[in-house]
């Protein structure tokens, strides 16, 4: 697993090395680190033209130290001070003896021409929106050729919820120090920090409150059945989904239930005609949930529709002692009866978009990991927050951001896909959060091979599911999740 952390928990394990090493010894390490990077993506460096931007804090430190190795290389290196009184003075002179030039934001900054721009305007140390002076050249750099790096955290962009208030630097390439932070890999800032990548500057880290799972994490937790195993014992999934009118939920979310973990499905609704006709691997009862037979976990929700025999399945489902998952109509009755929910014991995973999340009295907010957390804790639920990085938290406050995915997944009944694969997962055994995270992970790789053949359908992500599976687990065990992380 992958840690994810704030700004605060960065600076305390920051403050402990800094007392143990001589001064300066991290930003030399912090500012060989991105030399290095930059070296890497510019490939030959000599004559290469690179802008610093250089704002008062650390982070402009960094940048100019960086500055100064691309000099000593050979490059032709401007730097734009965004405030010269405090600019950082050893990065200055760094740069200035490498034979670094210096301007003002109003000066000659080479944005025009520049082949790398590297944003050391701003870092951990941010608060709130861009001012206008930097604002300003970053946008002048964004409309230039220059190959767009950030230093430790896009200027801009909050480092601990991925909130952009206001303008921000859109990188190509974030490199940042000793440890992810969260806001790189979710909210709008995942769509400003392009790849990232990590500099070891040595720290100790504690053991982080937020994580991303990797490929070889949802593998080991996604087990082929072992030799003993029956068809009851892979966990028996029952689905309460669509309507006689509406059959497609039904069949998606089913379809998906049965890819994941060819176990056995249960389904209980209106649109028994249609799933059977779809999966006849599928027992299937047009009766109630209680008709269908024993199961280990129960998703309840997709096109079920919201009337008085909705409700009163809804209710019949979560009054039972198993896991269950929440999605779609469900969690629209769900948020007009949240004591359905919390007075279950049992582990129950809601699965909003951020509409539906609002139906549960407030706004997702900038800050999704927080939002995702806040409904968790109220409703004692496990909440997968769905977006471009999903977010899953847990009442305790554990909580995953997807790495995985591709805007082709915002297309109808996706959804649908996810809660059955989730809900298959639940009925496992896994953790409810666990099942969740790893859902979501399944679900957006399923979504990054389907859409290698062209724009997907909800369908092929089914049809996608076993090889999506079968490549986890063929995944090196360091393969990240593709936040570019
Ligand atoms: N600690 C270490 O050992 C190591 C730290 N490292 C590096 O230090 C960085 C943290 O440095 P930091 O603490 O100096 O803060 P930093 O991010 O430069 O920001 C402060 C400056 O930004 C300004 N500013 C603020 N908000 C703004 C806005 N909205 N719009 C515009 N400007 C704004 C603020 O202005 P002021 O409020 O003072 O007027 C001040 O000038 C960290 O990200 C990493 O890169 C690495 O070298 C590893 C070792
Ligand atoms: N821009 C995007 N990038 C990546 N994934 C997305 C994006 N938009 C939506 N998704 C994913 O697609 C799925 C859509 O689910 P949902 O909104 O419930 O659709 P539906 O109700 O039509 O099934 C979710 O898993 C969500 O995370
Ligand atoms: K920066």
């Amino acid at each position: 697993m992958i840690g994810l952390y704030t700004a605060a928990e960065v600076r305390a394990a920051e403050e402990l090395l800094l007392a143990a090493t001589p001064e300066g010894t991290l930003m030399q390490r912090a500012a060989t680190g991105l030399a290095t990077v930059c070296l890497g993506l510019l490939g030959r460096v000599h004559g290469t033209r690179v802008t610093v931007l250089a704002g008062a804090g650390n982070n402009g430190g960094d940048a100019l130290f960086a500055g100064a190795h691309l000099a000593r290389r050979g490059a032709r290196v401007t730097a734009v001070l965004l405030d010269p009184e405090r600019a950082h003075a050893a990065g200055l002179a760094a740069l200035r003896t490498a034979g670094g030039w210096v301007t003002g934001p109003d000066g000659p900054t080479g944005l025009e021409r520049a082949d790398l721009v590297l944003d050391g305007i701003v870092g951990i140390g941010g608060r709130g929106g861009l001012r206008p002076p930097a604002a300003a050249v970053v946008e002048r750099a964004a409309t230039g050729p220059g190959l767009m790096v950030a230093v430790d955290v896009p200027s801009g962009v909050d480092a601990d919820t991925g909130a952009v208030p206001g303008a921000a630097f859109p990188a190509q390439h974030t490199v940042t120090f000793g440890a992810l932070k969260t806001g790189l890999v979710v909210g709008e800032g995942r769509g400003y920090a392009g790849r990232v990548h990590l500099v070891d500057i040595g720290l100790a880290l504690p053991p982080a409150g937020v994580h991303q799972l990797t490929d070889a994490d949802v593998a080991a937790r996604v087990r082929p059945p072992h030799p003993g195993d029956d068809k009851y014992t892979q966990g028996v999934v029952g689905v309460v989904a669509g309507s006689s009118t509406y059959p497609g939920a039904a069949v998606l979310c089913t379809g998906a239930a049965l890819r994941a973990r060819p176990g056995l499905v249960r389904y209980a609704g209106t649109a028994a005609a249609g799933v059977r006709a779809a999966w006849p691997e599928t027992i299937v009862t047009d009766g109630r949930p209680s008709d269908a037979g024993r199961v280990q976990a129960w998703v309840v929700g997709p096109g079920m529709g919201t009337d008085d025999d909705a409700r009163s399945v809804l209710a019949e489902v979560l009054a039972t002692d198993l896991p269950v998952l929440v999605d779609a109509d469900a969690l629209t009755m769900a948020a007009q009866q949240p004591d359905l929910v919390r007075r279950r014991e049992a582990p129950t995973v809601l699965t909003p978009h951020d509409r539906e999340y609002a139906r549960f009295g407030a706004e997702v907010g900038e800050d999704r990991v927080g939002a995702a957390r806040r409904l968790a804790a109220d409703l004692g639920a496990v909440v997968l927050l769905k977006g471009d990085a999903t977010v899953v938290a847990a009442p305790d406050g554990a909580a995953y951001v997807n790495g995985t995915g591709t805007p082709w997944l915002a297309t109808a009944g996706t959804g649908d896909v996810l809660s059955g694969l989730t809900g298959a997962l639940l009925a496992t055994g896994l953790p409810a959060v666990e099942a969740a995270a790893a859902g979501a992970h399944v679900h957006g790789r399923a979504g990054q091979l389907a859409a290698e053949e062209g724009p997907l359908i909800a369908s092929d992500l089914v049809r996608c599911l076993p090889a999506t599976l079968a490549r986890l687990r063929r995944a090196p065990a360091d393969r990240l999740g593709d936040s570019g992380v």
